[in-house]
């Protein structure tokens, strides 16, 4: 299931199952599940809470391993003989709710630490987090403390440390879900900036519908027990998009279809 919109998939999924082994029975978390994201697409994942949202996300990332199935990032196998592969680990970047700065880094050392480990020398990760911070909106901040930005500043140096060493991909797992209203919106515009700057393909995980829909090009609708697509949605706004979009008659149609059907499957 490829969008006809963006034609070269990043990211493969064939026939993916997850089972958890758990003490009492196992858990079918994801069932059959076959899905392509192309380049410079935004996929949003959506459904009810247990879907297995997080499991899907974090077995693109890599974190989790699917019990069977193909799952290929950039056209290289992600896992082999049981072996997580660093060629295609390359490729990805990922985001999570909360932005994980080590506090004793500064700002820019955090976002520069992934580059440190892949050895680059001081002055090209120093520019680089520089240009990385300008280009998320905290030019400026770079010798603060993680504990002086405010949260919607710190997720924007999670964004710019997840995109240091260039990833292809951006996993996002609710990036902004422990924000206040406003600072989500405004994020939401940042991150469709930073989405059509940078030309990279994104998929994020949301529990808010007018989220979902603002941000992607497609939306997969998950159901639960067990988890599976129970339908793919196409988002077809222009881009760049304004929150003025949200008023209008055919945005508001497409979150109360959504609305309607996740409230049939929950
Ligand atoms: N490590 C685990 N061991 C056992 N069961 C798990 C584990 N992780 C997730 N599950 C189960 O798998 C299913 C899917 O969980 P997952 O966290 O992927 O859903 P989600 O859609 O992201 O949920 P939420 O919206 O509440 O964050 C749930 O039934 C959950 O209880």
């Amino acid at each position: 299931m490829l969008s006809d919109r963006f034609p070269s998939p990043v990211i493969a999924l064939r026939a993916i199952e997850k089972w958890y082994g758990t003490r009492d029975r196992p858990v079918h978390a994801l069932s059959s599940t076959d899905l392509d994201v192309g380049a410079r697409e935004l996929v949003v994942l959506l459904g009810p809470s247990g879907c297995g949202k997080t499991t899907l996300l974090r077995m693109i990332g890599g974190l989790i391993e699917p019990t069977s199935g193909e799952l290929s990032i950039v056209g290289k196998p992600l896992w082999a003989r049981g072996e997580r592969q660093s060629e295609a680990l390359a490729d990805l970047g990922m985001v999570f709710q909360e932005a994980n700065l080590f506090p004793w880094l500064s700002i820019e050392d955090n976002i520069a630490l992934p580059l440190e480990l892949k050895g680059m020398g001081h002055a090209e990760r120093r520019a680089r987090a520089h240009e990385l911070m300008k280009l998320v909106g905290i030019g400026g901040f770079e010798r603060r403390w993680p504990r002086e930005l405010s949260g919607g500043m710190r997720q924007r140096a999670a964004i710019a440390r997840a995109l240091s060493y260039d990833p292809k991909i951006l996993l996002m797992d609710e990036p902004f879900g422990a924000l206040d209203a406003m600072t989500r919106d405004a994020l939401n515009i940042e991150l469709e900036r930073i989405f059509l700057a940078t030309a990279k393909s994104i998929v994020l995980v949301t529990h808010s519908i007018t989220e979902a829909v603002f941000l992607a090009d497609r939306i997969v609708l998950l159901s639960p027990r067990p988890g599976r697509i129970d339908r793919i949605v196409d988002v077809p706004f222009p881009r760049p998009r304004t929150l003025e979009l949200q008023a209008t008659t055919a945005f508001q149609e497409i979150v109360l279809s959504l609305r309607e059907r996740l409230a049939e499957i929950s």
